[in-house]
């Protein structure tokens, strides 16, 4: 890493190890609050993406701003907000987000610390930089399926319509590919008034197929101005070199994203929208698993959920129901024999109760599966590595332990609920957060904003620039209090031995988001 590009103060240690691993931004001092024109300023274009950080006169207070379309566009027309004369926000206070409204990405901070780092506040905005009936948008759904999904997309679709008066909106079918090798389908409110009660996506997904030529090609010749993307990590990067074709090409084209993952992976924003129906629903696989154990003699349940490399879920559904004994997430990694390890603490839950669960995330324990089951290293169509089944290799390691081990006969049920709990319709939490996220990336697409996706920041939505979602994976922190109170609550071990504690801590260092 290149020291000289530290560029605040060392005092800034919550926050240093993200902002030592920008780019200082070239001289932006003074920049950020001016009031007109909204968004400009002028952005290196040596950072693709990444976000023109900008530095008020106070050395400690960062704004990550996202793209504007007059960056590149710089006589661009807008317009009054058709808002101002909307039914809806005709009484509200204040229907517009000032251009100083930020976002703060740390809320607990010491009196001595300094502000850190601010995203811009999401929201509808006084000037708007297409007219309505000029607008032809897009929607595209990318990657695994979540809860939700329809229901982002029916929002887009209504708020754009029922908001801005747009009508001519289309959706792309089976993710990327779909923009080049499908037609098109039109989506009108009629179209999608009911799709928030039926799981998995409208318009189809898919993975691979990212063709960032032929894509923006596309949109060009479609006439398309406006492109929304849902989807997790991998879809964000394909977003990202959307937005810089466009860019390099000139086109008067918004391209925002929406996070999508029900891994709830995805950095810098509070959580994923279907997350907390996945929670839910895992929680009932877990109840099954508990009922069917304890009526039986030595009931032994395993419940697998999903999480490649965060066991977000398989933390919170073990939190929330209170019948797991062990949860096991692919950050903490566990042993199987000796003392403190997964044998000798289930010996003792199941003398002590008669039945045991055991939670475990798709992604655990996968360099033991590795060493036992042959397989060569497979990936997905869009590169993602193809994990081994943990489930299946756990049930029998245990099913061997007890009973030629310890001579003790069990009844083990193995749930693998993993799709199921992925395909299921949104709660009600869930879709109304789908809601304001609908609205807030059509309001910053019709703002002009453009290469950025949207989430909530400690409760408020904001404008993130791509690559701060994009640039590392959010998982569990082994050190953060959250799973603390798992191991709490379970009261299963840690499985950390005093000469792994300073590994532990090393890989937390790299995590920039704790829970
Ligand atoms: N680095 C990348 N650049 C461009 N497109 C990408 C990149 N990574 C993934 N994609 C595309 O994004 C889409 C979804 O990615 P995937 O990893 O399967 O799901 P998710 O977006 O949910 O993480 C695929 O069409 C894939 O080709
Ligand atoms: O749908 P597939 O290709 O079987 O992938 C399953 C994987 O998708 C996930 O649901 C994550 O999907 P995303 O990468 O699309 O967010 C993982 O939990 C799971 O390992
Ligand atoms: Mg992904």
């Amino acid at each position: 890493m290149d020291l000289s590009t530290i560029s605040l103060s060392s005092s800034l240690s919550s926050s240093l190890n993200q902002l030592s691993l920008r780019p200082k931004p070239a001289s932006l001092f003074g920049i950020f609050l001016r009031n007109n024109p909204p968004p400009l300023f002028s952005r290196p274009n040596h950072r693709p993406i990444a976000a023109a950080l900008q530095q008020s006169q106070n050395d400690d207070f960062v704004l990550e701003d996202v793209p504007h379309l007059t960056n590149f566009l710089p006589n661009l027309p807008s317009y009054p907000n058709p808002l101002h004369s909307s039914q809806a926000y005709s009484i509200v206070k204040n229907t517009f987000v000032s251009q100083e409204d930020v976002v703060a990405q740390n809320i607990v901070i010491r009196k001595d610390n300094p502000r850190g780092v601010h995203f811009r506040r999401a929201g509808p905005r006084e000037k708007v930089y297409f007219k309505p009936e000029e607008v032809r948008a897009c929607i595209v759904t990318c990657g695994g399926l979540c809860p939700g999904i329809n229901t982002v997309i029916r929002e887009i679709v209504c708020g754009l319509n029922n908001m801005y008066g747009v009508e001519d909106i289309l959706g792309i079918e089976e993710g990327y590919r779909g923009f080049y090798s499908k037609n098109t389908v039109r989506l009108t409110p009629k179209v999608v008034n009911d799709i928030h009660k039926r799981g998995g996506t409208l318009l189809r997904t898919s993975r691979g197929g990212h063709d960032t030529q032929k894509i923006v090609d596309n949109i060009a010749d479609r006439g398309i101005n406006q492109v929304y993307i849902i989807g997790g990590d991998g879809t964000q990067r394909g977003a990202a070199r959307i937005y810089e074709e466009v860019e390099k090409r000139g086109l008067h084209v918004a391209v925002a994203g929406i996070p999508k993952t029900i891994d709830n992976d995805i950095a810098v924003i509070d959580k994923s929208f279907g997350f907390d129906t996945a929670v839910e629903e895992a929680q009932r696989a877990i109840n099954a698993a508990h009922v069917e154990v304890e009526s039986v003699e030595n009931g032994v349940g395993i419940v697998k959920l999903m999480g490649r490399y965060s066991g977000f879920i398989a933390m919170f559904a073990t939190l929330a129901s209170r019948d797991v004994d062990c949860c096991l997430i692919p950050e903490s990694p566990f042993y199987l024999e000796g003392r403190g390890g997964l044998y000798e603490f289930l010996d003792q839950r199941l003398k002590e109760n008669g039945h045991l669960v055991i939670v475990i995330a798709e992604g655990a324990g996968q360099e033991y599966v590795a060493a036992e089951v042959p397989a060569v290293n497979q990936k997905d169509a869009s590169g993602n590595k193809l994990l081994l089944d943990v489930g299946p290799w756990l049930s029998d390691k245990i099913k061997d332990h007890f009973t030629k081990a310890q001579k003790m006969p069990i009844n083990m049920k193995y749930i693998d609920p993993t799709y199921m709990i992925r395909a299921i319709p949104s709660n009600a939490a869930d879709n109304i957060y789908c809601t304001l996220l609908a609205h807030s990336v059509v309001h910053g697409a019709m703002a002009g904003y453009t290469g950025f996706t949207v989430g909530p920041v400690n409760s408020r939505h904001a404008y993130i620039p791509i690559s701060r979602v994009t640039e590392k994976q959010k998982t569990v922190e082994l050190t953060g209090r959250m799973w603390a109170r798992l191991l709490a609550s379970t009261n299963q071990p840690s499985f950390i031995s005093s000469d792994l504690e300073g590994v532990v801590q090393g890989i937390d260092s790299l995590n920039i988001t704790s829970i």
